[in-house]
C-alpha cells in the first residue's frame, strides 16, 4: 500500500489551522507489518484514521495494492481496523462482537464458530467469549476489539495502541503470537504505538514521525545505528542517546571534540577516516550523540564523575558528571564506584554520530550518512 503525500488539516478554515499530518509518503510491501511511532500529537493516529477512511485526505493519495481508495467510504476500501477505544457493540457478547465482523464474508454458522474461536485462543479470550463488554475489563475489550479485526479477511489490517491496555507479561505473549499470525497468514499490517519495545518487536519497518512530519522510516536496527537526524537519535533508544554540541579542532592529525574549550573526545584522524575528518574540518559546531551501551569506562578518554550507580536486575546505569552536563553509560554487569567516584570515559570512534548543528545526520561511526558520501 502506498500514502503518496498525504496532509491532513483540521479546521482548515478557521484563524488557526492544526496541521496534523504534512505530505508524508510510504511505500508499504505486501505482507510487511509497519508501526507508525511517535510522541502524542505527532499525527499517527490522524495517519491512520485516514488509512482507514474515518478522516478525509486534505491532500494526497492513498493507494492499497493498484486501488486509490482515499476517496472510498471505509466500508469499500478493504481494511480491517482494531480502535483504540475498542467501540464494541454494548448489546453483544464479545463472541457476537467478534462473529459480527464476518457477517459480510456469509460464512456458515460452523465456520463462523471455527474462526471466532481460532482468534479466541490466539488472544487468550476463551473464558469470557459470552460476557458482554460492560462486564469485561479494559484489557479484554481490547483483545476483542483486535480480535473483531483480525477474525475478517482483509487486505491491510489496521490497529491502532492495540496492547495499550494489556499488562505487560500478556502483551509480551501477545505481540509473539500476533506477529506469528500475521507472518503465517501473510497480512499486511500498520500498527500506531507509542510504545517502542511494541514497535521493535512487531514491526518490519517503523515509520517515526513527530510534529506531522515523517522523521525516517527504516528497519528497528537502521534506525538505532542510522538514525536520519538527532530527533530520530534520541527518540529511538533507552536510555536515550547522550548529545554534546562540539566544537571540532583538526589539528597535526588529530581530531579534538570540544566542549567550551575543553576536550569531550579526541581522536587520531587516521581512527575517523578521511571522509568523516573531511566533514569535521568544514564544521564549526557539530553535534556527538553517543549511546549509553557504547561508551567505555577506565580505559582513557576524558575525566568524569559518577553522579548515580544503579544496577537494575540486568545493567548497571552509570550517570557521570561529563563536560558541562552528564553522560549516561550502560554496562552489562555490576559496576564497583560511588557518587563522587572519578573515572575516564572514552567512544570507539566508529560507535560515534555526527550530526550537523540543525539536526540531520552527517555521519556514523565511518559510514557517512546519505547525502553526505560524495
Ligand atoms: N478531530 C480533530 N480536530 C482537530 N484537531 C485534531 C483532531 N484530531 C487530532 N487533532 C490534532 O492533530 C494532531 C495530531 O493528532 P493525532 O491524534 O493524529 O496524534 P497521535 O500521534 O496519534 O497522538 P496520540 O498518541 O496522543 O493519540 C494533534 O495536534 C491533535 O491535537
Amino acid at each position: 500500500m502506498s500514502l503518496r503525500s498525504v496532509s491532513k488539516v483540521y479546521a482548515a478554515r478557521a484563524k488557526n489551522p492544526i496541521y496534523a499530518v504534512r505530505d508524508v509518503s510510504l511505500e508499504i510491501e505486501s505482507g510487511e507489518i509497519v508501526a507508525l511511532l511517535g510522541s502524542s500529537g505527532c499525527g499517527k493516529t490522524s495517519t491512520l484514521r485516514m488509512i482507514a477512511g474515518f478522516e478525509a485526505v486534505t491532500q494526497g493519495e492513498i493507494l492499497i495494492g493498484d486501488r486509490p481508495v482515499h476517496s472510498l467510504p471505509p466500508a469499500r476500501r478493504g481494511v480491517a481496523m482494531a480502535f483504540e477505544g475498542y467501540s464494541l457493540y454494548p448489546p453483544l457478547t464479545l463472541r457476537e462482537n467478534i462473529a459480527f465482523a464476518l457477517k459480510s464474508e456469509k460464512l456458515g454458522a460452523a465456520e463462523t464458530s471455527r474462526r471466532v474461536d481460532e482468534i479466541a485462543r490466539l488472544l487468550e479470550l476463551g473464558p469470557h467469549l459470552d460476557r458482554y463488554p460492560s462486564t469485561v475489563s479494559a484489557g479484554q475489550q481490547q483483545r476483542a476489539s483486535l480480535g473483531r479485526a483480525l477474525v475478517r479477511k482483509a487486505d491491510l489490517y489496521l490497529l491502532d495502541e492495540p496492547m495499550g491496555q494489556l499488562e505487560p507479561q500478556l502483551r509480551a505473549v501477545l505481540r509473539g503470537r500476533l506477529k506469528r499470525y500475521l507472518r503465517e497468514h501473510g497480512l499486511t499490517a500498520i500498527l500506531v504505538t507509542h510504545d517502542q519495545t511494541e514497535a521493535n518487536a512487531l514491526a518490519d519497518r517503523i515509520a517515526v514521525m513527530e510534529g506531522g512530519v515523517l522523521q525516517q522510516f527504516a528497519s528497528p536496527a537502521t534506525l538505532k545505528n542510522e538514525p536520519a537526524n538527532l530527533y530520530v537519535g534520541t527518540f529511538i533508544g533507552e536510555p536515550p542517546m547522550n548529545v554534546y554540541r562540539v566544537t571540532p579542532i583538526v589539528e597535526d592529525g588529530r581530531v579534538s571534540l570540544r566542549e567550551n574549550g575543553e576536550e569531550l573526545f579526541g581522536y587520531a584522524a587516521s581512527e575517523l577516516g578521511d571522509g568523516l575528518v573531511g566533514l569535521l574540518s568544514a564544521r564549526r559546531e557539530v553535534v556527538v550523540g553517543v549511546r549509553p551501551a557504547d561508551v567505555a569506562i577506565g580505559s582513557g578518554g576524558a575525566p568524569a564523575k559518577i553522579v548515580t550507580n544503579q544496577w537494575i536486575g540486568d545493567q548497571t546505569h552509570l550517570e557521570s558528571a561529563f563536560g558541562g552536563g552528564v553522560i549516561v553509560a550502560t554496562l552489562d554487569s555490576r559496576f564497583a564506584g560511588t557518587g563522587g567516584d572519578a573515572l575516564t570515559v572514552d567512544v570507539p570512534a566508529d560507535r560515534l554520530h555526527v550530526f550537523a548543528a540543525s539536526g540531520e545526520a552527517l555521519a556514523h561511526g565511518h559510514r557517512l550518512a546519505a547525502g553526505e558520501a560524495a
